[in-house]
């Protein structure tokens, strides 16, 4: 008898994701010592589990855990300890614990500092992956293995919405990001659901994040609250739907930030600076790209950079009646200088 249809689900799609990172690994060259034997195979590579404890990363480790001695990858796993609830670290003690029964070796728990910088859910991301990016650099891993699923991903989308600034927002989280295309997440297609199932049928414990309950945080309300209320209204498809969204929202926002890319080289005169007649010229989600990206190279947060700022600043070029200077964060001004968009920190 095979695996319980969740066990066959979660472990197909890390197998998928498992055979890329092999592909790569064989296929890229490992070794700046060109004297050695170049038959010799490069060593087997090494993912890590990014693992909370809770259940989709638990899931994940599991699957990992079984595919990928069978593919001759070496498989690890880290824990990160945010210190934000009393026993933290004994949680994260715990978690290692369980990783370890698994088979994954390395295993290990990091302790980060969480800052403040855009409130507490961004603080903590921001802190999780720093310490993701310095432990994939020291095990020289090829990959970091993440158990987003595709409800978080519905979720990701409705606040990218919610924020009302375009269809990169909208686009959700990629299957592959970071640097070098380190992050991976093999579970971005499954639900929720099937990851728990496939923790409960293999009777593995699992730890829920009281933060992922605790409505003063906007993603927790969104789950239990607005998810909830939007399949009521619309139907049981919508975390699908809005996942598909995702994946079409991307696909739109790389065509339009390669135009971009494209189109701004001819916008610009012989001095470099910024033609309004051409950028006129341009469809509206071409040109606000060229601002957005001229206002972030002139030294603009691009996380403070909001669609309104770059709304205004196109008015300069699509409404010109004289206005003046505009102030975008990070001290940079825009303003229209005889038929030239001139943008600088000032
Ligand atoms: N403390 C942590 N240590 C290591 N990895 C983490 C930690 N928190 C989150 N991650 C990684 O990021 C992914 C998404 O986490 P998040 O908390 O946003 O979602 P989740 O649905 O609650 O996931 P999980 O059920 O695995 O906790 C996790 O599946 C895991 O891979």
């Amino acid at each position: 008898m095979g695996p319980h249809p969740a066990v066959a689900a979660i472990r197909l799609a890390v197998r998928r994701v498992l055979h890329d990172i092999l592909t790569e690994h064989t296929s890229t060259p490992h070794t700046a010592d060109h004297t050695a034997d170049p038959h010799e195979r490069p060593p087997s590579p090494l993912v890590l589990v990014a693992c909370s404890g809770g259940a989709d990363s638990m899931a994940l480790a599991s699957a990992v855990a079984f595919e990928a001695p069978k593919l001759g990858i070496r498989a690890g796993g880290i824990t990160v300890d945010h210190g934000l609830q009393p026993g933290s670290d004994l949680r994260a003690e715990e978690v290692v614990l369980r990783l370890r029964e698994l088979g994954l070796d390395p295993v290990e728990s990091t302790t980060v500092r969480v800052g403040r910088d855009g409130g507490p859910e961004a603080a903590a991301r921001d802190a999780r992956y720093a310490a993701l990016d310095a432990a994939a650099v020291r095990h020289q891993a090829a990959a970091v293995l993440l158990g987003h699923t595709r409800d978080d991903q519905a979720e990701t989308v409705l606040l990218g919405l919610a924020r009302g600034s375009g269809i990169r927002s909208l686009s959700g989280m990629a299957a592959v990001s970071g640097a070098g295309g380190r992050y991976r997440r093999p579970f971005l297609q499954l639900d929720r659901q099937t990851a728990r199932k496939a923790c409960m049928v293999q009777s593995l414990p699992v730890w829920d994040d009281p933060h992922n309950a605790d409505p003063a945080y906007t993603r927790s309300r969104l789950r239990h609250e607005g998810l909830p209320a939007l399949e009521k209204a619309l139907g049981k498809g919508v975390v699908e739907a809005l996942a598909r969204t995702a994946q079409l929202s991307r696909d739109d926002a790389d065509a339009l930030d390669t135009w971009a890319s494209q189109a701004e080289a001819s916008v610009r005169d012989a001095a470099g600076g910024l033609e309004c007649a051409k950028l006129y010229a341009l469809p509206p989600a071409v040109r606000r790209r060229i601002l957005r990206r001229a206002a972030i190279e002139a030294g603009a947060p691009a996380g403070s950079l909001f669609a309104r700022h770059i709304e205004e600043v196109d008015r300069l070029i699509t409404g010109w009646r004289g206005q003046g200077a505009i102030n975008l964060p990070g001290k940079v001004v825009a303003q229209r200088q005889g038929g030239r968009l001139v943008i600088r920190q000032g």
